[in-house]
């Protein structure tokens, strides 16, 4: 069989298994060959994709070869170099807990003041995707360690984005390179304790000391220190004794430095001077990759755990708040489909979910789906509200109307105000139309579709 057959056999399969599928799990198998005893194989970049692939589709992969002539009565799935870079999700959680600096090899080791880091958080288990590419490529270039470039890094963005993870993922990397370099990592509330502490205990000398010693400094959450004038203080003669030192400092915060407030003027331009970048909310395919990459991370743990088709897909349309949620929300269904032993399904899901779904329904205004309706038909929203009857205007409008009633608890006298102060009988109608020509018309329902997509993504 040659690769030209098997781009056939994927157009064949893109047309069975849909779209989604098809990019999530037939599009990265790379054919390797078909042996003379009918063994077809593939190569997937992971034992578990291969696993799902195998399980769900490797019948129908089989059958499509098989219809192209081919005698084939295995198909067999291998990972390339099963040793790869990429360390097996269960290795790492099964290692015990460690301090996060235990491989400094110093009289000073146990006194460092950093916290542990969690084995989960490398780079490895970091998707990446456009939200977070830039904050991705600035960490990888620091854990290179090396000559500093931007002093500090400072990542910043909205709760559970990934910030904490990207720097324990950056200290593990230093410590690996370089196990004797002294790497701290701690909160802007540990560093205060360590203050507040030290000062108790009139001990400020041996704090300077200490924080001046490190190589490496990661403060998350900076924002804490806002208003708490005297850590601030501290906080700036360490990062100014580091930073003459040539010793890279790592600030995360919630927002940006100079949104901060309560803050000083010279640690907002000292936190500014060196590559701020922040991370942006996830989007629809950066959280399917982090369901995905979740799934292969506790799959050992949870080996006869099946999911039905569609279920990741929903959970990424429909939980966008942030991913230590989404993570929540299927280690939920983990244990859950572990205890009742059943295939979770998409109504299991539901179910079982039911209340992290209501709280993370995103409300979508009747005035989002006014402006993405007009953009999607490209016209104005002026005529897209106003009084003109042509059909280029009344049907979006009526379709707006018809979206407004599905996706917003708007009354229909309320979505009449808002389409330029119309009587709720003109929208009743404009619903009924639409619900009447989805039936007939595809193009209306595909258009329909879309906009649902685009405004719930
Ligand atoms: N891109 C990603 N890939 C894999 N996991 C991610 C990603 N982004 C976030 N997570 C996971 O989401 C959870 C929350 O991330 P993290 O604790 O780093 O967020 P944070 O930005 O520091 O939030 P907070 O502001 O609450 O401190 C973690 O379990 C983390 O592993």
């Amino acid at each position: 069989m040659t690769n030209e057959t098997w781009g056939q056999i994927q157009d064949e399969l893109l047309k069975s298994v849909g779209r989604n599928n098809y990019v999530n799990w037939i599009e990265p198998l790379e054919f390797s060959g078909l042996d003379d005893s009918g063994v077809a194989t593939f190569l997937v970049p992971t034992q578990f994709m291969g696993n799902w692939v195998s399980r769900n589709f490797g019948e129908q992969i089989r059958h499509q070869l098989s219809a192209a002539g081919e005698r084939v009565v295995r198909v067999e799935f291998t990972v390339p170099n099963p040793r790869g870079d990429k360390p097996a999700a269960a290795k790492i959680a099964s290692k015990p807990a460690g301090k996060a600096i235990r491989s400094v090899k110093t009289a000073k080791d146990d006194e460092l003041p950093g916290a542990p880091l969690d084995q989960r958080f490398t780079f490895d288990t970091f998707v990446v995707g456009k939200p977070n590419e830039l904050a991705h490529a600035a960490a990888r270039r620091v854990a290179e360690g090396g000559t500093v470039t931007f002093n500090p890094l400072f990542l910043y963005g909205g709760v559970g984005l990934g910030k904490t993870h990207l720097m324990h993922a950056i200290a593990w990397e230093l410590q690996k390179k370089s196990p004797d370099l002294r790497v701290v990592y701690l909160s802007a509330e540990q560093f205060m304790y360590r203050f507040v502490q030290a000062l108790r205990d009139k001990d400020m000398i041996a704090f300077k000391q200490l924080f001046r010693s490190v190589d490496v400094l990661m403060i998350d959450d900076v924002q804490f220190i806002a208003g708490k004038d005297a850590t601030q203080e501290e906080f700036f003669h360490t990062f100014n004794a580091l930073v003459d030192q040539n010793k890279q400092i790592i600030v995360s915060s919630d927002r940006a430095p100079t949104e901060i407030s309560g803050i000083e003027d010279r640690i907002v331009s000292r936190l500014q001077s060196g590559l701020v970048v922040d991370l942006h909310p996830t989007n629809y395919e950066l959280r399917l990759g982090i369901l995905q990459q979740k799934i292969e991370q506790y799959s050992e743990q949870f080996p006869n755990l099946v999911i039905s088709d569609g279920v990741l897909e929903f959970l990424a349309h429909r939980i966008s708040t942030n991913v230590r949620v989404l993570e929540g929300a299927l280690m939920r269904l983990f244990a859950f489909g572990a205890l009742v032993g059943r295939e979770i399904t998409l109504e299991l899901t539901q179910d079982c979910l039911a209340d992290i779904l209501r709280a993370s329904d995103r409300k979508i205004t009747v005035e989002e789906i006014q402006r993405k309706v007009s953009e999607h038909f490209n016209i104005r929203l002026s005529d897209l509200i106003g009084p003109k009857r042509v059909r280029t205007f009344a049907r979006p409008r009526q379709m707006a109307m018809y979206l407004s009633k599905q996706l917003t608890s708007r009354s229909l006298p309320e979505i009449g105000r808002r389409f330029g102060g119309r009587d709720h009988t003109t929208v009743m109608h404009g619903v009924r139309k639409i619900e009447e020509l989805m039936q007939k018309d595809s193009q209306i329902a595909d258009d329909l579709e879309l906009l649902r997509r685009a405004l719930e993504a």
